[in-house]
């Protein structure tokens, strides 16, 4: 039988989910061709966001790789529009010349940024925030420009915003409403957003409304009904979408604010079908994945001629993606004469908590600054369950149990997909699922937003109860691969492989580029197995690192000079204080690990500030030897009984800019009072009358953990040669990413002490920790006389300041 022809007008996300799923039903059934306007294959728009903000890269957002659409013969037009269809003939054309013939058609060309029509909104500088593109553009214009302003302070607005924060930029945020995100919180959760997003940064302009953009050919500002104006060099237009009917009306199909629609998704041409937020159902053009994912399912099924009760609309739930703050919105948040609200507002921890009742009913809810109860209440009133089982569910539950073992199955955890609890632990138990990501295949659930990872976990865990707890599964590297770290450094050993790209292409990656994860890890694991002739890539490092300084929730820097021991001296003060009296420092504050951070710098000040500086980075951003804490010693300390500062300065030098898994913190104390906590690094030595003690795999932070005695040693050497031959072993059998902590309470003490107590080990473990060490090149210098780095990284030149 001959294939029928698809025609899918849209590479977004709706229409290729409408693929998919018919994929899943009758994989034979279509030749399916695919035409996308924009040259990319179909990514993930939600995670635009996060590329914004710096947490992801453009190339880690692709939800369906070109391979996904040769293995399922998807033929796919990338760059290319439709611009006709020909009913008559039964023939789409392309603004390439291309005619093509269709059974059906699906129109899924989603939206436009909505563009006020005021004088100068075509002017150089004006982007709306949709697409790649657009994102470019923001990205761009932030290495020359300074001042952004963002058109609009709803959802997308906001998001936008703390983007051009993390990029260094000044944002203003005009907002028409009396208050933000007016569409989906109530004026208590807006006030308390409003005073979060100012304390990070953020200004405000509410009530205002913009007449013109000001400039001639680039915009320099904006000016506002009231008379008033401000300066700007780059707007961002936020103010809500508009359907993209064009073609369609065209077409002569149905159209009203978008392309009109059936429950079956069919418009008023039956072979032509639209999803997505160009399609209008019952009057409503949904402007989020959940509603366009389920239009999605019902459209496969009715093309493939199953049975289907049709699409009857959705409610819609919002989750804000700004790090910091936790917003969610879902239903009818408004209230009347025939609602009411239950109210919680705890002030002391500054959270919020409104639900809406009709009829017994639960029909909306507001949460600010805790949004853990957000999937669960979204289910409540999606079901239209009554109130009362709502508050008996928060009775019974015990204070740090997971919200997901008291969610009943049919409870949905990913709002996005539309995937249940129940539906999760199915496909775990069925299918032997062991891993988020596997899940993530399997059920689709946290493979949008990802705002449902943490509960997708949480299920992983509870389904499999001690196996997970005794990481009995096996733990890949990411996603992108089937092997374990031990594997993988197994097969670079084996295979000679010498880069990530090689790494990933030679043992079968999933994914072309790798992730965000992998790469890093690769990077790490590369240099510590060649660490004489591996070339360090800057660009597979985390942002903090690939710069060498520690980003910050305005989007400026801090840098922390390296003082070794954390011992100081009077030209080296001089030189801070006139560093921060220069580049405008906005705090300067002594740090945990006793060193100066110098806050509030711009990227493009950074290496000026280094070079007047004239100090070493203190890698206070690192995975690497941080810090060498010191009690003052047997110098001036009546206690004291070993030169604690100078132990400590000898092992930060030896060890200055070492890479490790992960961050690695170290204190010397000169007795048992242990004033620089060794107790609690990762390495802590502590001084008695002619013995040194040599504590490792302690932590101060999120799980505190106390260090455990190594060795007792009497030289300064032998404290210098146990420490390097702990860390190399470290180096050499951690996981990417864990901390002493976890490794020794993973690999077990004994195990380790078994290892560095025998000398043969030592020795051949101090060797190799020197070949790594000899490798070190100090990084804001490098940066300081590279025009390359400069330009590419920082966008300065030296000697201009
Ligand atoms: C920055 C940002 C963050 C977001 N965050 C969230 C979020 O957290 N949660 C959420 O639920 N939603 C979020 N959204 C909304 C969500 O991304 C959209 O609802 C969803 O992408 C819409 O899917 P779609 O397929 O209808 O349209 P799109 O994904 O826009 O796809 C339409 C595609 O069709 C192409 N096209 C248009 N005309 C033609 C033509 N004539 N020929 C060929 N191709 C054509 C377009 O170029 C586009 O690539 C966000 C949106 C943005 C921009
Ligand atoms: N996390 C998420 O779920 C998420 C994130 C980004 C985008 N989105 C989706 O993207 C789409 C676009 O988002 P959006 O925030 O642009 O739309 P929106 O309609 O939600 O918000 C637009 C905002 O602009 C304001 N506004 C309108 N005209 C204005 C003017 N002249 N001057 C100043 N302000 C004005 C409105 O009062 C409103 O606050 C929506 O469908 C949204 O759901 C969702
Ligand atoms: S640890 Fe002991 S020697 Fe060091 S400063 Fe404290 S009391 Fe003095
Ligand atoms: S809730 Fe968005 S991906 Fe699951």
């Amino acid at each position: 039988m001959d294939k029928k022809k698809l025609v899918l007008i849209g590479n977004g996300m709706a229409g290729i989910r409408a693929i998919e799923e018919i994929l899943k039903l009758l994989p034979d059934y279509f030749e399916i061709t695919v035409f996308g306007k924009e040259p990319y294959p179909n990514y993930n728009r939600i995670q635009l966001s996060k590329v914004l903000q710096g947490d992801t890269e453009i190339k880690d957002i692709t939800l369906n790789e070109w391979q996904w659409y040769e293995d399922n013969d998807v033929r796919l037009y990338p760059g290319e529009s439709v611009t006709q269809i020909d009913t008559e003939t039964q023939k789409v054309y392309t603004d390439k010349g291309k005619a093509v013939q269709y059974d059906n058609i699906i129109i899924a060309t989603g939206s436009h940024p909505f563009i006020l029509p005021i004088p100068g909104a075509n002017k150089e500088g004006v982007t709306g925030f949709r697409d790649i593109a657009d994102c470019e553009t923001m990205i761009s214009a932030s290495r020359i420009y300074k001042r952004a302003a963002v058109i609009g302070g709803g959802i997308l607005g906001l998001e936008a915003a703390r983007g051009l924060l993390n990029l260094g930029m000044e944002v203003d945020v005009i907002e028409l409403a009396p208050f933000l995100m007016d569409r989906q919180l109530d004026e208590t959760a807006a006030h308390l957003l409003q005073d979060e997003l100012e304390k990070q940064g953020m200004r405000f302009h509410l009530k205002k409304q913009t007449t013109e953009i000001l400039g001639n050919e680039r915009v320099t500002g904006l000016k506002f009904a009231d008379g008033t104006s401000i300066q700007a060099d780059l707007v961002v237009m936020a103010v809500g979408i508009k359907p993209n009917i064009q073609l369609a009306k065209e077409t002569g199909i149905k159209t009203n604010r978008g392309i009109v629609v059936n429950d079956y998704l069919q418009t008023e041409i039956p072979n032509i079908y639209a999803v997505g937020e160009c399609a209008e159902h019952n009057g409503i053009a949904y402007g989020l994945v959940a509603p366009l994912y389920e239009q999605a399912q019902v459209l496969a099924k009715h093309i493939c001629g199953m049975n289907h009760q049709g699409y009857k609309g959705s409610v819609v739930s919002t989750q804000l993606k700004v790090s910091g703050v936790d917003v969610f919105s879902a239903g009818m948040i408004n209230e009347s004469n025939e609602t009411k609200a239950i109210k919680l507002f705890n002030e002391w921890q500054n959270t919020y908590k409104k639900i809406v009742v009709k009829d017994n009913k639960l029909v909306g809810a507001v949460l600010f600054g805790d949004t853990t109860e957000g999937a669960k209440l979204f289910s409540y009133i999606k079901k239209g369950e009554c109130v009362n089982a709502y508050l008996d569910s928060q009775q019974n539950r015990e204070t740090g149990e997971s919200i997901v073992s008291t969610m009943a199955d049919d409870e949905i955890v990913c709002g996005c997909n539309g995937v249940s609890k129940g539906a999760i632990v199915k496909a775990i138990q069925d299918d032997g699922l062991t891993t988020l990501e596997e899940v993530k295949n399997a059920t689709n659930a946290s493979r949008s937003c990802g705002q449902c990872k943490g509960m997708v976990s949480d299920i992983l865990a509870l389904t499999l109860g001690d196996k997970f707890e005794k990481g009995e599964i096996k733990e890949t590297v990411c996603g992108c691969t089937d092997l374990s770290r031990d594997e993988v450094i197994a097969e670079i050993k084996a295979k000679g492989l010498t880069h990530t790209r090689e790494v990933m292409n030679v043992l079968g990656w999933k994914t072309e580029e790798g992730c965000s994860k992998c790469r890093p890890a690769l990077n790490y694991y590369l240099g510590m197995v060649y660490p004489k002739t591996y070339e360090d890539e800057r660009e597979s490092r985390f942002v903090n690192e690939r710069l060498h300084a520690n980003i910050q929730k305005d989007g400026t820097y801090s840098v922390v000079p390296r003082m070794y021991g954390g011992v100081t001296n009077a030209d080296d003060l001089r030189k801070i204080a006139d560093v921060a009296d220069k580049y405008d420092v906005g705090m300067i504050k002594l740090t945990g690990g006793q060193r100066i951070d110098l806050l509030g710098i711009k990227k493009d000040d950074l290496p000026h500030v280094w070079k007047d500086l004239g100090m070493p980075s203190g890698y206070a951003y690192g995975k690497s030897v941080r810090t060498v804490k010191t009690c003052v010693g047997a110098q001036f300390c009546r206690f004291g009984t070993q030169d604690s500062t100078g132990m400590g300065i000898q092992l930060e030098k030896k060890f200055e800019g070492l890479n490790t898994p992960h961050k690695v913190k170290m204190g010397v104390s000169a007795c048992p009072r242990n004033c620089a906590e060794g107790g609690i690094k990762d390495v802590g030595i502590v001084g008695l009358d002619g013995v040194w003690e040599i504590y490792v795999g302690g932590n101060g932070g999120t799980e505190l953990k106390q260090a455990e005695l190594l060795a007792r040693v009497k030289t300064e050497q032998e404290v210098l040669d146990y420490s390097a031959a702990f860390l190399q072993y470290y180096r050499e059998h951690a996981n990417y990413l864990e901390r002493t902590s976890k490794f020794v309470e993973r690999v077990g003490l004994d195990h380790v002490k078994e290892v560095i107590l025998d000398e043969e080990n030592r020795t051949a473990l101090c060797a190799r920790m020197d070949e790594a060490l000899a490798a070190y090149k100090e990084p804001w210098n490098e940066a300081i006389e590279s025009e390359t780095i400069l330009k590419d990284l920082y966008n300065t030149v030296i000697g201009g300041k």
